[in-house]
């Protein structure tokens, strides 16, 4: 395992006996990370985004409960697991810490074995949880976002976009006679060439904030946020160039001896009015078009 691959854990305490003993002894197995305040552990919970928390109830300034509270108030820390220590074995704080939702909860002083043991189960639930979120979030067959992580990354965006009055673009993009390719070089063809069509629009999607989805069968949707129609354009007239640059050869295909796309595009400007359903709509209006205008090509509408 190399060190990236190492799951983090973030100690908080203010006792640096405690901090040194419980770092040492999880140092072997896990990126280990030292925060002795509340405010230091918000600020390194935020910057490291660690795997767990194992944070000391019993601080000065900021308790236990109070960094809690203000790391589920931030939706960059809100999801961390935090296991509570505490010098006081008293079931109220016990009873407290679950109820707020911490994963554990070890009394002081503690017993090097049970923490090794528990940081383990804690950090394993973790990693269930990030596989559970990526299966029920990845399209199995191309690996790119499904269906459903594009509806929610599309609502969101959209919302932000009409807030900030940014441009945001969206394209729909399908394959060129894929049922003719299907029945002429049978479906496990057809499934390489559509990994093959998902890992370029993918590659040639150039910022962060961009997705590329499975939106059904052989149909990609392409979003990118921030984004005007003609760098929208731009983005996508290269992923199909590339795409044809595959020479995925495709003999029965009325269009051309290789594998093409044809893409229907819409752009939400800042004086759009539309929701977010009427933008797909349009750009799926233009696929049609594209389609019956002669399939490899591109249709485009700025709103
Ligand atoms: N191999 C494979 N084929 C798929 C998959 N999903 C959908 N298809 C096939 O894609 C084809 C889509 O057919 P149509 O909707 O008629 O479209 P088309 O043949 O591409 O024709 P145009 O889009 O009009 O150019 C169907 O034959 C589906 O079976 C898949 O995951 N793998």
């Amino acid at each position: 395992m190399s060190f990236d691959d190492m799951q983090k854990v973030l100690v908080a305490d203010d006792d640096a006996i405690n901090r040194m003993v419980l770092g040492e002894l999880l140092k072997p197995e896990y990126t280990v990370i030292l925060a002795k305040n509340g405010a230091q552990t918000l600020e390194r919970a935020a910057r490291h985004a660690p795997d767990l928390i194992l944070l000391d109830l019993m601080m000065p300034d900021m308790d236990g409960y109070e960094t809690l509270r203000q790391l589920r108030a931030d939706p960059q820390t809100a999801h961390i697991a935090v296991i509570f220590i505490s010098g006081l074995d008293r079931p109220e704080d016990e009873a407290n810490g679950l109820r707020m939702g911490v994963a554990d909860y070890i009394a002081k002083p503690f017993n090097a074995t049970v923490v090794m043991a528990r940081v383990a189960l804690h950090l394993q639930v973790v990693r269930q949880r990030r596989m559970l979120e990526r299966l029920a979030h990845v399209d199995g067959l191309t690996e790119l976002a499904n269906r459903r992580r594009f509806d929610e990354v599309y609502e969101a965006e959209w919302l932000r976009a009409s807030r900030s009055k940014r441009p945001l673009s969206l394209a729909l993009l399908d394959i060129d006679g894929f049922k003719l390719y299907n029945d002429h070089y049978g479906h496990p063809a057809g499934d390489r060439a559509l990994r093959a069509v998902a890992r370029t629009a993918s590659n040639g999607m150039r910022r962060p904030a961009d997705l590329a989805a499975r939106y059904g069968g052989e149909e990609l949707v392409l979003l990118m946020p921030d984004t005007d129609a003609a760098q929208a354009q731009q983005v996508v007239c290269a992923i199909c160039s590339e795409i044809a640059q595959l020479m995925i050869e495709h003999a029965a295909s009325t269009v051309a001896p290789v594998l093409t796309v044809s893409v229907g595009g819409a752009t939400l400007h800042e004086h759009g009015s539309e929701t977010a359903s009427a933008m797909f709509e349009a750009a799926d209006a233009h696929l049609y078009q594209a389609k019956q205008a002669g399939r490899n090509r591109i249709v485009w509408r700025q709103g």
